[in-house]
């Protein structure tokens, strides 16, 4: 009797801190089934304990998830290892009863009872770190002032694109006389071009290329499976286009700035070995164009 109650007293101890606990608990038994759901896991997933006793647990999970996840208890049953985290190297993802996808953190342990392996999940919404994350990400690869991606990010897109077969060329852009830009309608002016150049380059080169601010008034584009005449061609619209004002951008204050642009070309050759030897080209068309009298476009090679 004493014994029974001792055991009354262990259970509801148990059950106050598992319903307590911060993190999402699940239980699930050899055939994956929940036989425990707290209340934290209620409000992570949506669904009541009532109505996820006995579902199987891939009701939590999102569908391409789920034979992968099957597959990992089953090995992680037959291991020696009693608890481990899930995979830290890629995102998990939970369901939500809405269907929307909980990024999740889960450690999972399991234990024998009566000879039948159980599984324990604690999960924690990471949703806010994820979020973090993804802006720190978004902040080390984007200008700020103009929204587009920056050097490195560039540098990086670009050394991977240069690896395939595909036809590819470079615009090195430059603003010209962008001190005389910035002497006549002070710095906060200059800023205002550069982000009217930013807007009306990325709508004129297309989505489909890449566009990125190197830094200061100096601009690339990396024209994916672009020859040589179609290269020429989308430089010379661009600049044709600033030259002749004939964009439409709203200023602030519509106060807008005249300012032209020089351009270098230069198109992958067999003799490329790295992505540099592009770039050097293209900035010795640009070089050339400035030499030549500025809001022009040079190739090289
Ligand atoms: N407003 C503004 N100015 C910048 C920024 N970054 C660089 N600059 C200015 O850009 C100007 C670049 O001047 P230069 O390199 O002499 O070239 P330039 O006057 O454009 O002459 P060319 O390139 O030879 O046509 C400098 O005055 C810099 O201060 C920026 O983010 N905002």
């Amino acid at each position: 009797m004493l014994l029974m109650h001792d055991l009354e007293v262990s259970t509801s101890r148990f059950r106050s801190v598992v319903d307590a606990a911060y993190d999402a608990i699940i239980t699930i038994d050899q055939q994956h089934h929940i036989t425990l759901f707290n209340r934290a896991a209620e409000g992570l997933f949506g669904y009541d304990q009532e109505e996820m006793l006995d579902q199987p647990l891939e009701v939590l999970l999102p569908p391409a998830a789920r034979e992968g996840h099957r597959g990992y208890v089953h090995q992680f049953a037959r291991s020696p290892v009693r608890s481990r985290q899930m995979d830290e190297r890629n995102r998990i993802y939970g369901l939500h009863k809405d269907g929307s996808r909980i990024p999740v953190e889960i450690a999972i342990s399991k234990i024998t009872v009566n000879g039948l392996v159980e599984f324990t999940a604690i999960i924690r919404d990471i949703t806010d770190k994820v979020h973090l994350v993804d802006l720190l990400h978004r902040q080390a690869a984007v200008d700020d002032l103009t929204g587009l991606p920056n050097r490195r990010e560039f540098n990086d897109v670009a050394r991977s694109l240069f690896e395939t077969e595909n036809p590819l060329s470079i615009l090195m852009m430059d603003l010209d006389n962008f001190k005389l830009v910035n002497d006549t309608y002070g710095h906060e002016g200059g800023d205002d071009v550069l982000k009217a150049f930013a807007s009306i380059a990325r709508e004129t080169i297309g989505k489909e290329h890449i566009v990125a601010r190197l830094g200061g008034e100096e601009f690339v584009a990396c024209l994916i499976n672009t020859n040589k005449e179609e290269a020429l061609q989308i430089a010379e619209n661009l600049r044709k286009k600033i030259s002749d004002r004939d964009f439409s951008y709203s200023w602030p204050e519509d106060r807008a700035i005249p300012f032209t642009l020089s351009i270098g070309v230069a198109v992958k050759g067999t003799k490329d070995r790295e992505m540099s030897n592009l770039l050097r080209r293209a900035d010795e068309g640009l070089y050339l164009a400035k030499e030549n009298g500025r809001n022009r476009v040079e190739a090289i090679g």
